[in-house]
């Protein structure tokens, strides 16, 4: 099956015909763009079944772009990049890089909802989950590499699960989308939403953790909108914390890391459809 999410870029000069006559390179140019209707229908026809997947967008985008472009084809040397192009979140317009540093890809991004006083949810931040390219393939390419995509999508849990307790590098970016929030409740959504999966992994006594990491919060920080946390778990299951670039805080702990990234992809993630996301992107990447 062709996956249009991260689609791989072939780039060769095109020759002009010679007599005005198609030569091979024109052949194939027409294939070319046989072959570019043909996948453009596909991602459109993909697009029509999730209209707000927006890596299906970014891919049909991508293909266009770089596939499609009659005039200037690129063919020919291989060229394994993936897609540069910020993915946009069409429900805030909040954009994400595809890579963040050199590898770590971008494999879903979702929206955070938070109910204020029982009331109405209001949308919080918009996340990105990214995770390094070489260790994906390295860590779960030598388990989940060989198997096949129906098998790969029963062992979904299990793959999450690996994803969660290696030591995979992983950034998990936040960007605030709500115009007032003050650090204080910043602090007390992380003390109820990562202090309920501390206990949930590692039993009732860990407050003096989850201290630790809230305290990185400090009262001085402003957090207007668009505001970017990011937490990414380095090697050694140590939480980096920084806040627009600043590193607050980093705390070596695999439980804490674990419950950070529960939130996102574990079994009562956020955003459901982001966690489905990732676990496509991240299948296509195991499985290259
Ligand atoms: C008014 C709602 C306040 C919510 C603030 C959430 C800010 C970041 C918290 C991150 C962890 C979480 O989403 O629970």
């Amino acid at each position: 099956m062709v996956s249009l999410r991260y689609p791989f870029l072939f780039s060769q000069s095109p020759k002009p015909p010679i007599n005005g006559r198609p030569n091979v390179h024109s052949r194939s140019f027409s294939a070319s763009a046989v072959a570019c209707s043909v996948a453009a229908a596909g991602a459109a026809y993909a697009i029509s079944q999730n209209p707000a997947n927006p890596f299906l967008q970014n891919a049909l985008n991508f293909l266009v772009s770089n596939f499609c472009n009659y005039s200037s084809p690129s063919w020919g040397s291989l060229s394994l990049a993936p897609d540069p192009s910020p993915i946009t979140d069409p429900r805030t317009g909040v954009s994400f890089p595809s890579v963040l540093g050199d590898s770590r890809r971008l494999l879903g991004i979702g929206l955070r909802k938070k109910s204020v006083l029982g009331l109405k949810k209001i949308d919080v931040y918009a996340f990105g989950v990214y995770a390094d390219d070489g260790d994906i393939k390295k860590v779960l390419g030598e388990k989940y590499g060989n198997i096949s995509v129906s098998e790969l999508k029963e062992k979904n849990k299990e793959l999450f699960d690996d994803l969660m307790e290696s030591d995979i590098c992983m950034t998990v970016r936040l960007q605030i989308v709500y115009g007032r929030l003050s650090i204080r409740s910043v602090r007390s959504a992380f003390e109820e939403s990562v202090g309920t999966r501390l206990q949930k992994f590692g039993g009732a006594d860990n407050k003096e953790l989850l201290q630790r990491f809230t305290s990185q919060f400090k009262d001085e920080y402003k957090i207007p909108r668009g505001s970017i946390i990011d937490l990414s778990r380095e090697q050694g299951n140590v939480i980096r914390t920084t806040i627009d670039g600043n590193v607050v805080g980093s705390i070596q702990s695999k439980l804490l890391c674990r419950s950070i990234l529960d939130l996102y992809i574990g079994d009562d993630p956020f955003d459901r459809q982001a966690k489905e996301d990732i676990r496509q992107n991240l299948a296509s990447l195991v499985q290259k």
